[in-house]
């Protein structure tokens, strides 16, 4: 049975602060640290082992899996850090507050922004200083690559291109693989797996820092998932109540 574990970064300053984050490139808070600890310490506890580890170019994710990896006892496993599993971009909102941003273009607005697949927020102008496309984490990038906003079904094109290119030739060769990534790429990344259709992804939050277990089968289509607690699996379909703000 082929398994791969998905994890969002634990909560970060700006999740904290509830701002649009996106590609802006904030810490974990101290509670985030704690949560990824935790983390590895449950998979360390499960008896979970990865041969590889995929992260973003994001320190809050790529904290996390250090903190899991070391945790773990794998912090030699070879890491692999990809753009393509960046937070979606959140254009022109990044920074803002999202409950004032709600107050000033009203809730059903800003539920659009969030949750919809299809609308994306307003794009960034390229002399805002927050298009870091120049930077040099961002080189490899194609021309074209770097977004100025991003739709959730934009941010699925590049999640499952990777998922697809990198990730699924290692998991059927049977590599245990571990990918720490954000809110939004990981619900992308699940709408692609679980074939959740557009109208039935709105709902689907995942919390900061638990690990989310799916079991697959040859073809890489699900069998099951369920979030990993520290007394093991939780029961299929539950939800922890740590949930994004
Ligand atoms: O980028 C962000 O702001 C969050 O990490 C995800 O935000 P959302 O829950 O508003 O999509």
């Amino acid at each position: 049975m082929i398994r791969v574990v998905l994890i969002r970064h634990g909560q970060s300053v700006w999740n904290l602060e509830n701002r649009f984050t996106g590609w802006t490139d904030v810490d974990l808070s101290p509670n985030g640290l704690e949560e990824a600890r935790q983390a590895g310490m449950i998979l360390s506890k499960q008896g979970y082992v990865f041969d590889a580890a995929h992260t973003s170019v994001l320190k809050r994710a790529i904290r996390t899996m250090w903190i899991i990896l070391h945790e773990m006892d794998l912090t030699w496993i070879p890491e692999f850090k990809s753009w393509k599993l960046n937070e979606r971009h959140y254009g022109a909102l990044q920074g803002l507050n999202k409950a004032e941003t709600a107050v000033k273009y009203g809730e059903e607005q800003v539920h659009l922004w969030r949750r919809s697949v299809d609308v994306r927020p307003p794009a960034l102008d390229k002399s805002d200083p927050r298009y870091e496309a120049s930077a040099p984490r961002y080189r490899n990038l194609q021309k074209g690559e770097f977004p100025l906003t991003e739709s959730l079904d934009d941010t699925e094109r590049r999640v499952v291109k990777y998922w697809e290119e990198i990730i699924a030739p290692d998991l059927s060769i049977g590599k245990h693989i571990l990918i720490a990534a954000h809110g939004n790429t990981l619900r992308a990344l699940v709408k692609h797996l679980d074939r959740i259709p557009a109208d039935g992804i709105a709902d689907l939050n995942i919390p900061t820092g638990m690990p989310l277990v799916y079991e697959l089968n040859e073809q890489l289509s699900p069998i099951r998932h369920y979030y990993l607690g520290i007394d093991g699996e939780l029961p299929e379909g539950t939800i922890p109540s740590r949930m994004p703000s």
